[in-house]
């Protein structure tokens, strides 16, 4: 027999608690997908063809003996999060029988890493790095108080975060690679979806272009567009020698090197309005007229553009919170039209084809 609160006070106290613990423990949900990236799991299944049983899992992943009766109650968590799908059992009881567990679309995105076009392993592995996940824990005290520095990165590793990357190799390879990943992700459907936006110029250079993913992704797609990276020393000395890409090491508060279009692949969400400015200020000496041809081409969240549905919706929130670690902020269709016409830009377009991010074409 099946017993339930008989009164709707209760009834309503133990939803408010189920909500409020789902957010409590939300993180669970992150910590869970961390260990099937440190596992591998999504490769266990992918190497059985898709779809694994959890002993088959377990002749593909290193596990203690002593935790191999726990990688069932992991499976479970990530197959209620949608990471990993289950295949129903035909026949023998719930008890004997060894769910199939299969790969959905999101764990086809944790399939191989670096060498794989769409393997987003990277991407998560640096957020979940107890680097970024760290400060966090200072948000509310943030709120509340005059920190010695207003930037929650600093205040909590003593540096900003493009310092860490120049003194500290692993986290720099962490960032290099997770936001690689990204790119390789975003710009392939940017360059399917509005091909147009790439059409008609002949050179680009990638501002703060990191280790150059999406420039080879330009560059692979529009080979008559000679593209360039711009970005900080440090990472410029890891970028790939053997491309078409040309890696320029600078500083771009300082000076932009000229091209038809200047790319800006989630670099201004990292900063205030007021280096917002001054980088499109950069920009615009970089570029030719309008009517040349020159603009700027921005991916980051326009916050209100895109799908309005409540995922799309709570990732917009949930990002520009998020930024907020580095005083960094997203932006809705007004803040950034701001930014443009203070930078002394005529006019811009928005071009929402890339889920919770956009394309804005912005013109001198
Ligand atoms: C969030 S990452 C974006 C990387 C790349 N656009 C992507 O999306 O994959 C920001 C990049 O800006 C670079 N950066 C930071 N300060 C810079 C500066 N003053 N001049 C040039 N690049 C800078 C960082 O090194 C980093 O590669």
């Amino acid at each position: 027999m099946e017993l339930s609160p008989n009164n709707s006070t209760d009834q309503s106290l133990l939803d408010a608690q189920l909500e409020l613990w789902h957010t409590t423990f939300a993180f669970m949900k992150s910590m869970a997908l961390k260990s099937a990236i440190h596992l591998r799991i999504a490769d266990a299944i992918h190497l059985h063809g898709g779809a694994a049983s959890l002993s088959q899992i377990l002749s593909k992943v290193h596990l203690h003996p002593s935790r191999v009766s726990s990688l069932r109650r992991l499976m479970r968590v990530l197959t209620t999060t949608n990471v990993f799908g289950t295949q129903p059992l035909g026949g023998g009881s719930d008890d004997d029988s060894e769910p199939v567990y299969t790969l959905t679309p999101v764990s086809r995105l944790l399939i191989g890493s670096q060498s794989s076009q769409l393997a987003q392993t990277p991407l998560a592995a640096m957020v979940l790095d107890p680097t970024i996940v760290s400060p966090f824990s200072e948000l509310g005290a943030w709120f509340q108080h005059e920190l010695p520095d207003p930037c929650i990165f600093k205040h909590t590793h003593g540096r900003g975060i493009w310092e860490l990357t120049k003194d500290d190799a692993t986290f720099d390879a962490l960032v290099n690679d997770g936001l690689a990943s990204d790119s390789q992700l975003i710009v392939d459907v940017a360059i399917k979806q509005s091909a147009e936006v790439f059409q008609g110029i002949s050179s680009l250079v990638d501002v703060g272009g990191g280790i150059g993913a999406a420039a080879q992704a330009i560059s692979k797609a529009f080979p008559h567009v000679k593209c360039s990276v711009l970005d900080l020393a440090h990472v410029v000395a890891k970028a790939p020698t053997h491309t078409d890409v040309q890696f320029i090491a600078g500083d771009m508060f300082e000076s932009i090197p000229p091209a038809d279009a200047v790319l800006l692949k989630s670099v201004l969400h990292d900063w205030d309005h007021d280096d917002c400015v001054k980088i499109l200020k950069n920009c615009k000496k970089a570029i030719p007229p309008r009517e040349a041809g020159g603009k700027v081409i921005i991916i980051n969240m326009v916050v209100g553009a895109g799908p309005s549905d409540m995922k799309h919706k709570e990732m917009q929130a949930i990002f520009d919170v998020y930024i907020m670690f580095i005083n960094g902020m997203e932006r809705d269709e007004q803040e950034w039209s701001k930014i443009f016409s203070e930078a002394g830009y005529s006019d811009y377009r928005i071009i929402p084809v890339l889920g919770v991010r956009s394309i804005i074409e912005v013109y001198p």
